[in-house]
């Protein structure tokens, strides 16, 4: 890490580390004052998420389902699978809460992130203790993105949303196994709700939003 001047936040962003067991310890003993920020979506959709940005890379991967089941008759998932693990917040957060107290994390909403980025951006921007620069006037929704993008960049005149990666088409995958995915993580989503002290609503179908 780069040394922080006063005035100087420094960030780095690593989505694995929220689940690498060494991560907390090390940071930790880096400094003890570290912020975490931790952008979570419902965990189901994380893993189709997983899959399809996997696919992009190799064409030749089995199907969503022969991966996330071991037996799809018996809806046995496969928990050695990474997408499907990472998805279990409350035991990868047990982890870090053993080097730092709740208050040193942010959790941000991934659905808001889209439905409302303006509204997540305050809560990031007030949780570093900076003063609300980004706001609504930043953000315009783009209906062939599907998704919030930036009017002006900083250091551009033209409006830009985040590449092709971001934001891809998902494979539709067989509603009763999307279900018993759903019904696997119900218990470590209450779990973590519990202990971040907020409900993310990951609870149903229903909405776009948490839908899958
Ligand atoms: N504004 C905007 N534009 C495009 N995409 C957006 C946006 N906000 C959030 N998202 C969601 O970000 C998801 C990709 O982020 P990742 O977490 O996979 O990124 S990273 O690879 O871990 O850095 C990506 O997931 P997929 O939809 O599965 O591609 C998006 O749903």
């Amino acid at each position: 890490m780069p040394r922080t001047l006063e005035g100087q936040i420094t960030m780095e962003k690593t989505p694995s580390y929220f689940v690498t067991l060494e991560a907390p310890k090390r940071i930790y003993n880096m400094s003890k004052d570290t912020k975490l920020i931790v952008v979570v979506r419902n965990p189901v959709t994380r893993a189709i998420s997983d899959y399809t940005q996997t696919l992009s890379k190799t064409p030749s991967l089995p199907t969503f389902q022969a991966l996330a089941f071991k037996n799809t008759s018996t809806g046995t998932i496969d928990t050695s699978w990474s997408a499907i693990r990472i998805g279990i917040y409350a035991k990868h957060l047990e982890n870090w809460l053993q080097y730092f107290p709740l208050s040193k994390f942010l959790f941000v909403s991934g659905e808001r992130l889209v439905s409302d980025p303006a509204g997540e951006m305050e809560r990031v921007q007030d949780f570093l203790g900076l003063k609300r620069v980004i706001t609504d006037k930043h953000f315009y929704f783009n209906k062939t993105k599907g998704f919030p993008c930036l009017k002006k960049p900083e250091g551009s005149s033209k409006p830009r949303c985040l590449g092709k990666s971001k934001g891809r088409p998902h494979p539709d995958i067989d509603q009763r196994l999307l279900l018993r995915l759903q019904d696997f993580y119900r218990p470590y989503n209450m779990k973590f709700y519990q202990m971040t002290g907020h409900d993310f609503g990951w609870g149903g179908l229903m909405s776009s939003e948490n839908s899958l």
